[in-house]
């Protein structure tokens, strides 16, 4: 999905003062009153004698009106609005043409005396014909009304901007004006989440994990009548594109129950303030509609670690809507029903306090889809396409290591486009093909991608590795292996974790081993060590340092030890012996890790058809555990029982 938005905590533009939004609102409320009253209905006054000398003398009167007998407002003769005196009577916005009246007043003090001066003044006037008078109430309302309509223009305005959400901004539905509304999008029960475990293909470790919680959102009673606790929160970690957004919809949808969901960055908006406002909203909808599930996207947008941001960034805001996410956390019961299930691709990053018990204590880690899951997720996105006889998955699968399920979306919906671009009726597999190549052109530039060589370099290396750990008497078991990249690495494998408070020198000595195992591996059938064992041979420096330097488990620098327990790690302090003692310690560090090398090396050889077996069988499933281990390597024969005796 070369759309999605990576997560950016970082808006470029931030009011620095919360209530600082409504100044500025106001201020451009009144500017609009402003500009639409500019001249609009200001009448002018005047007085009795200039009316009668400039207006009703030159005849330009054309009737006059009596309003709550206390004012009189004088309507002009159009003909006569040219004349000088009328100049400044006010002019429509529009087509700048004089208003049509009333366009004086002045004020009187008793209607008879006003109709008497009228007459009087009438009467030495040349023709019969008099000033229309009329006398009317106006209504104060019509006046408000009239003077209320550019606001209620503006409240309109600002409605319709809230349904429609401002072109340009963050998000859809959002505008500057929703405040602290959340836009959470609802699906309601009714129309509720179609996605369910059927869509969602793979990750059949993260669905069993996630099934308890369904049942408790189908049916909460039968957890609470038994008193149970169900976790309030629940982590998604992975890459991006593995699914978990799908995933928490289809929880819900498996659940029947509404899904709420917002994503980080939309809490971290413009204003300063809204963001706390936005996730208390949300909680108290959702909490209205339980049982029912909130999904955070992007959490680290607003958990990242307190005070860890940026130097330059205002972090407040980030801040407080972590604060108040905590704060909602903490204050509704499990009972409530409400799960609410975040995700992210830097779980490292997220602050300590989001973790703790009764927050997100619960981790689902999803990880890149190996090839059968591959093949799965490709069999879901080709359910809707109308495909041709020869579109094999296992094929496609086998085309797309490290690929995630939203590339594979991608590349579906892409070859799709290609067949009808091509007015074909099926889609074939020249148009995956082409599919494939497009979005390896995408994803190149974020070199994501493994050529079939350098898969097979990462699977013969793993199998070194594991195939060294197996034989070697004093090393961990391994519990999987698996050549899908994760992060930074291309391949990885898993052991048993420590467990020993002693360590013998065997065991160290066979820990340097295993790390080299790769290399190893690599240098027999390659017969030319690569890159990728960069990590691996930190790790075997180190730990052969750390023996002689520390231990004491040298060969001539027996029983020393230059560890320094007060932890003062100047360098004066640290390179407390000499420098004919550093050349010591450096060649025998290099020595150990020559016997490692050649030590493993050996066993490799001594097991060549074992480590092509289990790196053929990489190649093949991309993941293997350890019972696929045992089959190809035999059962282990050390006893996996660390316990010394
Ligand atoms: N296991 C899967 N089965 C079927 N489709 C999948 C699977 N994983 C991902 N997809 C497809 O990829 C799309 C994107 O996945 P989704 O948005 O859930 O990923 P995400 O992990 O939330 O990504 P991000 O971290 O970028 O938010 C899904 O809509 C779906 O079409
Ligand atoms: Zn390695």
């Amino acid at each position: 999905m070369s759309t999605r938005p990576s997560p950016d905590p970082q808006k470029p533009f931030r009011l620095s003062r919360p209530g600082m939004s409504w100044i500025y609102i106001i201020l451009f409320i009144v500017l609009i009153w402003l500009w639409f009253f500019k001249g609009q209905n200001t009448i002018q006054e005047t007085t009795w004698k200039q009316f009668e000398e400039e207006m009703l003398v030159p005849k330009d009167v054309a009737r006059l009106t009596v309003v709550n007998n206390a004012r009189v407002e004088i309507y002009i003769r159009e003909e006569s609005l040219d004349k000088p005196l009328y100049k400044n009577i006010p002019r429509r916005l529009l087509n700048d043409e004089p208003v049509p009246g009333p366009h004086f007043y002045f004020n009187i003090g008793s209607v008879e005396i006003f109709h008497a001066e009228l007459e009087k003044a009438q009467e030495n006037l040349p023709g019969t014909e008099h000033v229309t008078v009329t006398y009317g109430t106006r209504e104060n309302w019509w006046q408000n009304f009239l003077f209320l309509l550019p606001i209620i223009f503006l409240v309109l305005f600002w409605m319709f901007l809230l349904r429609r959400g401002i072109p340009g901004m963050k998000g859809k539905g959002t505008s500057i004006f929703n405040f602290g509304q959340s836009n959470a999008r609802v699906i309601e029960k009714g129309t509720k989440s179609k996605i369910t475990f059927k869509d969602v293909a793979g990750m059949e470790e993260a669905k069993e994990e996630i099934y308890e919680l369904i049942t408790f959102l189908k049916s909460p009673d039968k957890y609470k009548r038994l008193g149970a606790k169900m976790p309030k929160g629940v982590l998604l970690v992975g890459p991006p594109g593995t699914g978990k957004t799908l995933l928490a919809k289809a929880i819900a949808g498996e659940a029947g129950v509404p899904f709420f969901s917002l994503s980080g960055s939309e809490f971290v908006e413009m204003f300063v303030g809204v963001g706390a406002s936005r996730m208390r909203d949300l909680f108290q909808k959702a909490k209205a509609k339980a049982p029912c599930i909130i999904f955070i996207d992007e959490i680290d947008t607003v958990g990242r670690a307190r005070g860890k941001a940026h130097a330059f960034q205002a972090n407040d805001e980030r801040e407080s809507t972590l604060n108040q996410l905590l704060a909602e956390l903490d204050g509704f019961d499990t009972d409530a029903g409400v799960i609410v299930l975040a995700a992210t691709n830097r779980g490292d990053v997220l602050d300590p306090a989001l973790l703790r018990p009764g927050r997100f204590d619960r981790h689902i880690h999803l990880e890149l889809p190996n090839l059968k899951e591959r093949e799965a997720i490709f069999s879901v996105h080709l359910k809707p396409l109308q495909l041709s006889g020869d579109v094999n998955t296992a094929a496609l699968a086998a085309q797309t290591p490290g690929f995630s399920g939203a590339d594979i979306a991608n590349i579906c919906n892409e070859a799709a486009l290609i067949a009808a671009r091509r007015e074909k009726q099926v889609v074939g597999k020249q148009d995956f093909m082409d599919a494939i190549d497009r979005v390896i052109g995408g994803l190149e530039k974020k070199s994501k991608i493994i050529t079939p060589e350098e898969k097979r370099r990462i699977a013969y290396h793993e199998a070194g590795h594991v195939t060294a750990s197996w034989y070697l008497e004093h090393a961990h078991p391994v519990l999987k292996v698996s050549i899908i990249p994760r992060g930074r690495s291309l391949g990885a494998a898993w052991y048993i974790p420590e467990e020993r408070q002693i360590i013998t020198r065997s065991e160290f000595f066979d820990a340097i081993c295993t790390a080299l195992g790769g290399r190893a591996a690599e240098e027999l059938i390659f017969e030319e060590v690569s890159s990728n064992a960069l990590d691996d041979l930190e790790k075997a420096t180190k730990q052969a340092y750390n023996m002689v330097v520390n231990y004491g488990l040298g060969t001539t620098l027996r029983n020393i030890s230059f560890y320094d327990s007060t932890g003062r790690t100047e360098q004066s302090l640290y390179r407390s012996y000499s420098e004919r003692t550093a050349q010591k310690i450096d060649s025998e560090a290099q020595q150990i890790i020559d016997d490692a090398y050649d030590k493993t090396i050996q066993i490799l050889l001594d097991h060549q058809d074992q480590l092509h077996a289990l790196a053929k069988a990489l190649i093949r499933k991309e993941t293997l555990h350890r019972p696929d281990v045992e089959e190809i390597l035999g059962a282990r024969k050390k006893s996996e029982d660390h316990a010394s005796p």
